[in-house]
């Protein structure tokens, strides 16, 4: 496996967990997000919304995951839309895609609490931050789930917690999840191979 690529919803912690994948394997890090950020030199992602326009973003994302496909041994966190352009699957389906399935209202609560200034879409200036999330979020799933079940595996936090015996996603650490995302992703290898054979 050349590159790692996570995937999930915003919220869903693949710049949390794709650090510790890249530690435990050894290979580097790298966020789609602040790729973006260093190669247009805007610092923040909400910025380059607001100066720019999504699709001035979206078209930079793609030219940071075309120009990291051809690497070696990295993990790559993607950013939560990454999933909605073709293009970008031509270079993702290059390495092995991992989606990171975290039910809504978990991310709701996760982004709540650190607060949406640094994700454009889901910022609003009043309102419950929890419930303004998790509205956009819904609607944003709707229209992307799809494209995540393309991914090659899916690491579901509900079915984590499940066996181990909680029924609440908010218990699972990153570290828990981390292990869980190498499992999965060994068994596909093995299966690949084993279909090879
Ligand atoms: N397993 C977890 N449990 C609780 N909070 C988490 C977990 N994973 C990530 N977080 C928190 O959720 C927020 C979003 O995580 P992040 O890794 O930035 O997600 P993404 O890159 O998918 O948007 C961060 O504040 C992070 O600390
Ligand atoms: O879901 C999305 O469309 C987005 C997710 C963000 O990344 P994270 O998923 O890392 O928050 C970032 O790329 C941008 O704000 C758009
Ligand atoms: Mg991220």
């Amino acid at each position: 496996m050349h590159i790692l690529y996570i995937l999930g919803m915003m919220g869903s912690g693949k710049t949390t967990v794709g650090k510790i994948i890249a530690e435990v394997l050894g290979y580097s890090f790298f966020d789609s997000d602040k790729l973006v950020e260093q190669s247009v030199g805007i610092p923040s992602v909400a910025e380059i919304f607001q100066v720019h326009s999504e699709a001035f973003f979206r078209d930079n994302e793609s030219e940071v995951l075309r120009d990291l496909s051809s690497m070696h041994r990295l993990i790559v966190a993607t950013g939560g839309g990454a999933v909605i352009r073709p293009i970008n699957w031509s270079y993702m389906r290059k390495g092995l895609t991992i989606w990171l399935d975290v039910p809504l209202d978990a991310l709701a609560r996760r982004i709540a609490a650190v607060g949406t200034a640094s994700r454009p879409l889901l910022h609003q200036e009043s309102g419950d931050p929890y419930a303004k999330a998790y509205a956009k979020l819904t609607a944003l799933f709707e229209q992307r789930m799809d494209s995540y079940a393309n991914a090659d595996a899916r690491v579901s936090l509900e079915n984590i917690a499940l066996k181990q015996g909680h029924n609440d996603v908010n218990v699972l650490t990153p570290s828990a999840i981390a292990i869980e995302a190498l499992l999965k992703m060994e068994s596909f290898l093995t299966e690949k191979a084993m279909v090879r054979n």
